[in-house]
């Protein structure tokens, strides 16, 4: 098997098993499997019946609706595809009233519902919106004042109930998203967001997209919380968290990996940049109070987070390489050793 062969079926492994699937996914998947029993028999009832272009229009559907299950389930890039079977489904449905009569306008609400479902409420608002403008101008003629007012207001009703709820949800999973990958005490990301993180990397198809990964632990931090008490422990981390903002760029992302242990996901930088970035944190913790009276290190392993290896790879060389600091004595930086790879973007 050569290399192309096997990167091809790892990350058709990652893809299909290694990875946990996004909620936007499996609700967009999940809708396009539900679509199809529901349109299938009409499909087929239509094209026994001869009625040949609205049958057209219903297989078009379900061939559309399998062909994105298979795409998201291999690839998991929902984003374009859930834009695609909203127009799609909102095409079809307008095909639908205008080849059927208004008989059919009530597949006009589950669409418009759906595609709160699957996009953000104002994209979703924005296409019903055309939407419902293409059936007025189809209907205009078929129906009296009374009955098309009526569709319109239903319709711009069941839209506003549904931006409402979908807006609202939005806002309440982004800030428990938030709190739930956000560290209490220092306001870095915690364990769960730098893991999320790394797998996104691993994810990450664009190869000069490079980043290098700092693992930072304080020196004998045991003491500290010894000689001067819990709290001024805790005091301590908050001051080196701070610290790191301070001297890391906006894109680089900052975690608190476990106790006294930080991480660091530089972005864009190869190992001899990232080997400056842990040398110049190394002597600016060194240099700075974080407690009066007490001077503070840090030792800092430094990986190259390598497309060939892991996001667990990437860890455990980091943290062997912190290991090796302190080994080495302490307040130092162990970066790792340039490989083939390294090299080529270095
Ligand atoms: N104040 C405070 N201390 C913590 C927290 N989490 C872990 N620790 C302490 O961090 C200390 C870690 O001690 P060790 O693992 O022995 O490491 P160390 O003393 O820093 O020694 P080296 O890492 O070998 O330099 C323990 O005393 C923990 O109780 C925290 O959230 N707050």
């Amino acid at each position: 098997m050569n290399g192309d062969e096997s990167a091809g079926r790892s990350r058709w492994r990652w893809r299909s098993t290694g990875r946990q699937r996004s909620q936007q996914e499996v609700i967009l998947m999940l809708l396009c499997a539900l679509s199809i029993p529901s349109i299938l028999p009409f499909g087929i009832y239509r094209l026994l019946n001869g009625a040949w272009m609205s049958a057209a229009v219903d297989m078009a559907l379900v061939l559309a609706m399998s062909a994105v299950i298979v795409h998201v389930w291999r690839t998991g890039r929902h984003r374009v595809a859930s834009l695609g079977v909203t127009i799609f489904y909102s095409a079809g449905m307008l095909a639908t009233v205008y080849l059927r009569g208004v008989s059919l306008v009530y597949w006009v609400y589950p669409t418009m519902i759906a595609a709160y479902f699957v996009l953000r409420p104002t994209l979703a608002l924005a296409i019903n919106s055309v939407g419902l403008l293409i059936l007025i101008a189809i209907l205009v003629a078929q129906l009296a004042t009374i009955n098309l007012a009526t569709i319109i207001v239903t319709i711009g009703l069941v839209n506003l109930f549904a931006y409402i709820f979908a807006y609202r949800t939005g806002r309440q999973n982004q800030e428990l998203h938030t709190a739930v990958e956000r560290d209490f005490l220092t306001g870095v990301g915690n364990r769960r967001a730098l893991e999320r993180r790394l797998a996104e990397h691993a994810q990450e198809r664009r190869p000069q997209l490079e980043a290098s990964l700092l693992l930072l632990d304080l020196d004998h931090f045991k003491q500290i919380n010894d000689q001067h008490g819990h709290a001024a422990g805790d005091q301590v981390l908050v001051r080196l968290a701070e610290l790191m903002r301070r001297h890391t760029r906006s894109s680089d992302r900052i975690f608190r990996y476990g106790g006294e242990e930080f991480a660091i996901i530089a972005a864009g930088a190869s190992l001899i940049a990232a080997g400056h970035l842990a040398e110049g944190l190394r002597a600016a913790v060194a240099a700075a109070t974080l407690l009066e009276g007490h001077p503070i290190t840090i030792s800092i392993g430094v990986a190259f987070m390598d497309k060939a290896h892991t996001p667990a790879d990437w860890l455990a060389e980091a943290d062997k390489l912190l290991y090796a600091a302190k080994q080495g004595g302490r307040n130092r930086v162990c970066v790792a050793p340039p490989s083939v790879h390294h090299a080529e973007g270095d």
